[in-house]
């Protein structure tokens, strides 16, 4: 077990490379299951998500290699072996293997997902998809039990905008009989590319991107190479530890699009951000920065799963800021370790209530999730003195090269492993 060390107080400057969407590879892994040749993904971040997935299509027989940051797949000798536990708990995605293996085998037995603790995370809107288009679903101790004769298309409202629905259910739609129609849809730029991947491999998709998508199933599928989209949140990360700690911080590879909802709330503080087609320019170093209401959403709302580092930047600002998050009734767990660390936060609800500035002060904390994971590191970059940070699984779902990559910019920051005593005091903790 391993601990992260972060001296703070780094004036951070340069080029930080941004890596391939987290939430889209997840997806897209899963979705070369439908292909009947190879299917090679480029550009995957260096993240665990992606490792256990690659593992979980070995277990269900496809051949996978994974190296520089390319995956090959070849899914013609997998079968619909049941995946009921183990590491399919390890994160929150595996329930793209539900939709994926069903639309090829018409059966699957997967585990209930893991992923961030944030709150209820049912799946329903997932499961009410499956069953409108002919597979009888039935939860049986903590597994997921999928079976259709025939998938036939169908017409779906999601009564919650759904990431992972929206995606489960076109990945299920694409070899069904007939059209299927996702209405009230979730937005967000994930959808669009694994919709990609899949148009790549000769389904019909229309309208992914809004809230109305439209399939048209196809016999087969078959293999092709895809370039997967920048990380949003990743970058979206760097962004505000540039506006926190950075002299001038220059993102490359990104969509400044998918971003422009955090453009604008650091602009409201009165950070200066230039854009072009794929970089953005973080100048930071304001003496004053003004406080600001956000109010997370879905896409192109602010991204609940950039709400967390944000609020550690707000500590920064002069005045009272309201953070809500409308997606999740329990992404606060960071905040108990921001004031550890001298953070003057309270939580009322769904909101909490920064007053700042305040200068914080080096601690030892824990991740208790992947994004109160990036709020910690962004705190201690922020902080006097040195901040030691626990719970680095959850951060190495998310973040590729981390270290790397913030040493590139001027920050002091690495791993050391945790003595017999420190592990004995967590596991005690
Ligand atoms: C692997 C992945 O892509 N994870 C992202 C995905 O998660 P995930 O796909 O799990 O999130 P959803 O978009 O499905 O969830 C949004 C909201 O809908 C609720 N809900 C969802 C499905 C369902 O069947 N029933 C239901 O009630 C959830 O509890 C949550 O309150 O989108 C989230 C919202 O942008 C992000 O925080 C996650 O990083
Ligand atoms: C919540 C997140 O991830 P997951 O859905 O994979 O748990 C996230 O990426 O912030």
């Amino acid at each position: 077990m391993e601990k992260l060390k972060v001296a703070g107080g780094d004036f951070l400057n340069g080029t930080v490379n941004i890596s391939g969407a987290k939430n889209s590879a997840v997806a897209l892994i899963p979705a070369t299951i439908l292909a009947e040749s190879p299917v090679t993904i480029e550009g995957l971040p260096n993240i665990s998500d992606v490792a256990i997935l690659g593992d979980l299509l070995e277990e269900i027989g496809g051949r996978v290699e994974l190296k520089n940051n390319e995956m090959y797949v070849d899914p013609s000798t997998m079968i619909s072996m049941p995946l009921p536990n183990g590491k399919v708990k390890k994160l929150r995605a595996s329930y793209y293997l539900m939709g994926a293996m069903l639309g090829r085998f018409k059966k699957a037995v997967i585990g209930l997902p893991g992923g961030c603790h944030l709150g209820p995370r049912p799946i329903d809107q997932h499961i009410k998809g499956f069953e409108a288009l002919g597979a009888q679903v039935t939860n049986e101790q903590g597994a997921i039990y999928l079976r259709a004769d025939e998938l036939h298309g169908a017409r779906i409202y999601l009564d919650v905008v759904s990431v992972g629905a929206t995606i489960n259910i076109m990945l299920a739609a694409v070899l069904a009989k007939g059209r299927t129609i996702i209405e009230n849809a979730a937005k967000e730029p994930e959808i669009i590319d694994v919709a990609t991947l899949l148009t790549s491999m000769g389904a019909k998709i229309k309208g992914a991107g809004t809230d109305v998508i439209r399939i048209d199933g196809v016999e087969k599928l078959h293999g092709c190479r895809h370039s997967i989209i920048p990380d949003r949140i990743e970058a979206g990360t760097y962004m505000i530890i540039g506006a926190a700690m950075g002299k001038e911080v220059m993102l490359d590879n990104v969509i400044p699009l998918h971003l422009e909802s955090l453009i604008a709330k650091l602009r409201e503080m009165g950070l200066h951000i230039e854009t072009s087609n794929d970089q953005i320019l973080i100048i930071g170093g304001q003496k004053e920065l003004k406080p600001v209401d956000i109010k997370t959403l879905v896409y192109p709302g602010f991204p609940t799963d950039l709400q967390q580092p944000f609020t550690s930047f707000l500590t920064k600002a002069t005045g009272t800021s309201v953070v809500t998050d409308t997606i999740y009734s329990a992404r606060f767990k960071h905040i108990d370790e921001l004031r550890r660390m001298g953070a003057t936060i309270k939580v009322e609800g769904r909101s909490a209530i920064v007053t700042g500035p305040t200068k914080l002060q080096g601690a030892r904390v824990k991740a208790s999730d992947l994004r109160a994971g990036a709020a910690l590191v962004c705190a201690g970059l922020m902080a006097d003195g040195i901040t030691e940070i626990t719970g680095l699984e959850h951060i190495d779902r998310g973040y590729s090269q981390l270290e790397d990559k913030l040493t590139g910019l001027g920050a002091t920051i690495w791993r050391e492993k945790l003595s017999d005593k420190e592990i004995e005091q967590m596991q005690n903790s």
